[in-house]
């Protein structure tokens, strides 16, 4: 079935009253996105497994055992509907109605935005891993703050109720990464791999952008005739990691979700246009040695008037310093870098930025004499 009469099929077989996550306010015939904005930052959960000892189960498929019908059913849990997939020998990847869900043999990282209720699949998950013979040995949650945290069902109200909800099924630690009543970002890790039983590599980068130039967003209204293909061509997004596998999709009126599959490394991109809570979003594990260049192509393709960007890098990974990664793109100033180094192997940076001037033209051709006045907040292990 083509892509598009899929999601007409299941958004018009809904409740109504919903399309998707997008949710009437029972009022009025306007939506609370209508009102308040669409959410778009997203609530990420980063569920990595290992072999369960007791278990007779023991494929290399591990979760890509499971079908697209049933993570449907564990995505239920979380209010968000299977758009469409794409897999290649390392991975499937499925764009939601809400972000996107990447399986691998020993991890699935979901990420869903709107008000959809991301913890509540964390049973079924658990679940489908011993189905597969799986057990959990670390979990990451994470997202920046929210534009309207109080038109969320619990437990994303507040970062607090979701560290409650997270503990009843792990102990963790939770962390807020860059300043309190500005830009930041949430995490949650909980941690229960054995030291020393094998090399940590795993990395990542998120670029959280708000306050998009709205030229640029123009281009993700949904044109009569248009392909999605040609957006993401036109629009660069396709030339930002050439020769990936891309699935990608355009809401109507408007929106716009693309998964990327490079080899064994997912990006994706979640785009929310409208002016007044304008929101874009990337996101890969690709194994970089820094990521500089690609973050100054990604603000090239979007001309953010700020963003937040986040790098996980184990101990293992090319990407070894993350202090001195994400050096500053001349077009913007550095409001503030957190740096937090685990115990566990691993470091985060979060650093927000914002343009610099709206008279200075959009350009991120790295010039790195000219660093504006930094604030540092240096963590110490185990804080
Ligand atoms: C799912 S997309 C991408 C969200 C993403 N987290 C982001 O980074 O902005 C959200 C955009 O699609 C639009 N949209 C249109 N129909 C939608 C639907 N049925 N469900 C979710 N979003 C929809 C929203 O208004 C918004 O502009």
């Amino acid at each position: 079935m083509p892509i598009m009469s899929t999601i007409d099929k299941l958004f018009n077989e809904s409740d109504a009253g919903f399309i998707g996550n997008h949710q009437h306010n029972g009022y009025t015939n306007e939506t609370t996105e209508e009102i308040y904005g669409f959410e778009g930052p997203e609530k990420k959960l980063d569920i990595r497994f290992c072999q369960m000892k007791s278990s007779k189960i023991s494929t290399k498929s591990g979760l890509r055992m499971i079908n697209k019908e049933k993570w449907q059913t564990v995505l239920d849990s979380a209010r968000c509907t299977i758009i469409s997939q794409k897999s290649n020998d390392y991975m499937d990847a499925y764009v939601l109605s809400e972000s996107s869900l990447f399986v691998y043999p020993r991890r699935a990282m979901i990420k869903t935005c709107g008000t959809t209720t991301l913890l509540h699949l964390i049973a079924k998950m658990i679940k489908v891993g011993q189905e597969c013979g799986l057990e959990v040995e670390m979990v990451l949650f994470s997202r920046k703050n929210l534009n309207h945290p109080s038109k969320q069902v619990f437990p994303h109200c507040s970062f607090s109720d979701e560290v409650e909800f997270l503990n009843k099924s792990f102990q963790g630690q939770a962390y807020v990464m860059g300043p309190l009543n500005k830009d930041h970002w949430n995490l949650y890790i909980a941690d229960f791999r054995k030291s020393s039983t094998f090399q940590r590599t795993e990395q990542t980068f998120e670029v959280m952008m708000h306050d998009l130039d709205p030229k640029v967003m123009e281009q993700f209204f949904k044109k009569p005739d248009q392909p999605v293909s040609e957006v993401t061509e036109k629009s660069g997004i396709a030339g930002l990691l050439p020769g990936s596998l891309i699935d990608d999709f355009q809401f109507d009126p408007c929106g716009y979700s693309m998964n990327g599959l490079l080899n064994q490394w997912y990006w994706t991109i979640h785009i929310t246009p409208e002016s007044h809570c304008s929101y874009v979003s990337f996101d890969t594990n690709l194994a970089l040695a820094d990521y500089n260049q690609l973050l100054a192509n990604v603000l090239e393709v979007f001309k953010p008037g700020r963003f937040t960007a986040a790098i996980y890098a184990e101990d293992g990974s090319p990407c070894g310093d993350p202090y001195s990664s994400l050096d500053l793109p001349s077009a913007y100033s550095i409001q503030n870098k957190t740096v937090h180094g685990f115990d566990g192997g691993y470091d985060v940076v979060v650093c927000n930025y914002s343009l610099v001037g709206k008279e200075k033209k959009h350009s991120t051709k790295q010039d790195l004499t000219s660093k504006s006045p930094l604030e540092c907040n240096l963590i110490s292990v185990g804080n």
